[in-house]
């Protein structure tokens, strides 16, 4: 089987064009403030292709970066800042923050009614208890990837690959939610081939180049490629080897996957957060 590549980008693309005619119908345009500490090169890809979402969606973008050495203390100051800003929507504190500063600690600072990020507790609950809340983007990204490739999660077996707060586990609550049986794996799982032939949906979110291999897939799987390695020459590849095109029936590339969703389900939390705030609530 020769697997058909999802396109991640086209679909963000898609969603855009909707979402500037909500950004330009509210009295204001929404804005998003993006806290940037140090110089990290990969942050700034990342930081950029998210300012150039946000100027084709109309949507304000404000970078703030500071550097290296500030401390938890002015990272904290500067949060609350923004918080009280009735100007500001959406707050991204981009992780991972130096050793010195508590990433738990700003996090938890930042208002929940602007966690457009979905990593504050009272988000994480909301996702546990099925309620209403800002969802993590990327795992959201995926599920939008999975209903617009129209594969239905229901009674499937899912294998998300990696636990971490901004990927692995909200996808596993999100695929649990949608009827998947779902298995977790981490650096300490010791038969991942085994797991991995078994799912019929694998998420790969390890960030460990050609991690899944294509001896490891089930003719036929799902495979959705969150990770993004830089390697040494400069390309970025994901976790998932390029010969698995051969045994998925979907798979989506690395770049132009989950990464563009990504950044496409910040601007909707974005708009999302501004229309509550500015009376256009759902
Ligand atoms: N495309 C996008 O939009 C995004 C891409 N990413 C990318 O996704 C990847 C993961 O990101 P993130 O979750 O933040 O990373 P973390 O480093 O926080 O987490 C990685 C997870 O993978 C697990 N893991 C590591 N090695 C293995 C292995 N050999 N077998 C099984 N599990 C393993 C780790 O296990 P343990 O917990 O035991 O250490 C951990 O749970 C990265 O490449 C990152 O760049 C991240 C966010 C968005
Ligand atoms: N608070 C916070 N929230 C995040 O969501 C967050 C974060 N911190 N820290 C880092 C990770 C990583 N991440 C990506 C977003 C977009 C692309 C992306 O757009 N990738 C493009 C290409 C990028 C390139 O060319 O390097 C693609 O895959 O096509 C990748 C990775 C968000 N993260």
């Amino acid at each position: 089987m020769t697997a058909r590549l999802f396109s991640g980008k086209a679909l963000a693309l898609a969603m855009e064009s909707d979402q500037k005619v909500r950004a330009e119908a509210l009295p204001r345009n929404p804005a998003l403030a993006v806290v940037l500490v140090g110089d990290d090169p990969a942050s700034r890809v990342y930081v950029r292709n998210k300012v150039r979402a946000c100027e084709r969606t109309s949507v304000r973008s404000i970078e703030i970066t500071l550097p290296y050495e500030t401390t938890e203390e002015t990272v904290l100051a500067e949060v609350a800042r923004l918080n009280a800003d009735p100007e500001v929507d959406g707050i991204l504190v981009q992780l991972p923050l130096p050793e010195h500063v508590d990433a738990s600690k700003v996090v938890s600072a930042i208002d929940p009614a602007k966690d457009v990020d979905g990593f504050h507790t009272t988000s994480a609950g909301s996702l546990l208890q099925g309620l209403p809340g800002f969802r993590p983007c990327t795992p959201a990204g995926v599920m939008e990837i999975l209903k617009a490739a129209e594969i239905d999660p229901a009674g499937k077996q899912a294998l998300v690959i990696g636990r971490s707060m901004i990927v692995g586990k909200p996808m596993a609550l999100m695929l649990l939610d949608a009827d998947a049986t779902v298995t977790i794996a981490h650096s300490r799982t010791p038969n991942l081939p085994e797991l991995c032939r078994q799912a019929d949906i694998v998420v790969a979110a390890a960030g460990k180049a050609d991690l899944v291999k294509a001896y490891m897939v089930k003719e036929g799987a799902v495979v959705i490629d969150v990770g993004t390695n830089r390697l040494p020459s400069g390309r970025l590849v994901g976790d998932v080897a390029p010969d698995v095109v051969d045994r998925a029936s979907v798979m989506t590339p690395v770049p132009g996957g989950v990464g563009p969703m990504t950044i496409a389900m910040l601007i909707e939390n974005t708009i999302r957060s501004a229309e509550g705030r500015l009376g256009k609530a759902h």
